[in-house]
């Protein structure tokens, strides 16, 4: 067994999570956010791997890389946050593998928090429900919980209650996600969120629900990043079901009925707009 061919058991994927839909609805006192939301999930991501090791200790390889901190990340938090909760004095040497673009509305850090404690709680046996290991993980970040259950949920508070729901119309969906190679400060899009609430989701199919939903935090994310509008007329002239902003920017997503034009949309996309990052999954 070694980090560079891990078995299953020792790695883990953290999934790249896009928001179908995202409605604001009221600013709390401690600056966060009511929100309303559908998250779903790609079946691709930032690869995670874990050896043996006497401390927790991290080693941050692949594309997206620079600039990040192997001692002040997010899967350091989330491995610290479980042995002390576990109470148990483990080491792990994990490597995170940065395929996901930073600051970039799909996950990123919360999809690798989450997935550190997928992966250690099979790794330290220490035998916690997805369910424990989500609640958990609230203190993480507000998308942690969703990252955690990494299936198609309903999302309420400031994204932490949550209720799984079938993916239902949007089954064998899938999803071109297509980043700007711009990173967009979530605080910043929240602070110029516009305040005003234009109402929650409708219906329970996530499809149908997201088709008539909206993402509040693309006004403000397109102000500190106008190439997010370019982005979403591309996308519009492919074959998408849905084409929309991910969480509070800059990446964009489209949805399709086939592989094959997720697949089409993306040569497309490269061959129109230059300096994209894309990237083509299933849905889980
Ligand atoms: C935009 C979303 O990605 C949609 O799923 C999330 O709401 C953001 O989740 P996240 O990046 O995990 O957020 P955190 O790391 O907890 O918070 C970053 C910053 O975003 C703002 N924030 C986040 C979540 C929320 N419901 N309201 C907020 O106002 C706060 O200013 C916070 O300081
Ligand atoms: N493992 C990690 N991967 C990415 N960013 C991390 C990680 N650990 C800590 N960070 C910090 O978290 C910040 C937010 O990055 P992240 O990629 O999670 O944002 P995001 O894609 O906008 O997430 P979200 O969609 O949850 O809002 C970065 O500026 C980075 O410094």
């Amino acid at each position: 067994m070694t980090a560079e061919n891990p078995t299953i058991d020792d790695s883990e994927i953290a999934c790249a999570k896009i928001n179908l839909a995202l409605h604001v609805r009221r600013r709390l006192p401690d600056g966060y956010h009511d929100i309303e939301t559908i998250f779903a999930f790609l079946d691709c991501g930032d690869h995670l791997s874990v050896i043996a090791g006497t401390n927790i200790e991290l080693s941050v390889e692949g594309q997206f890389s620079d600039g990040l901190s192997n001692s002040d990340n997010l899967v350091l938090d989330a491995a610290r946050l479980l042995a002390l909760h576990a109470n148990i004095d483990a080491g792990a040497k994990i490597t995170l593998d940065k395929r996901l673009p930073v600051a970039s509305g799909i996950g990123g850090g919360s999809a690798d928090a989450a997935a550190t404690l997928r992966l250690l709680n099979r790794f330290w046996n220490t035998e916690l429900s997805l369910e424990s290991l989500a609640k958990l993980s609230e203190p993480l970040g507000a998308d942690v919980p969703a990252c955690v259950i990494n299936q198609t949920c309903h999302g309420a508070g400031i994204g932490q209650d949550l209720m799984p729901i079938e993916n239902g119309k949007l089954s064998g969906h899938h999803v071109l996600l297509v980043n700007p190679l711009v990173p967009v400060s979530t605080a910043a899009v929240f602070r110029d969120w516009d305040g005003v609430d234009h109402g929650g989701l409708e219906g329970s199919d996530p499809l149908l629900a997201a088709m008539a939903g909206r993402n509040d935090l693309q006004k403000p994310a397109q102000i500190l990043a106008p190439v997010i509008g370019d982005l979403l007329s591309e996308l519009n002239k492919t074959d998408s079901v849905i084409a929309r902003m991910s969480g509070s920017g800059a990446t964009c997503f489209g949805i399709y009925e086939t592989e094959q034009l997720s697949h089409a949309a993306e040569k497309r996309i490269v061959e129109t707009l230059p300096n994209v990052w894309t990237m083509v999954g299933g849905l889980r």
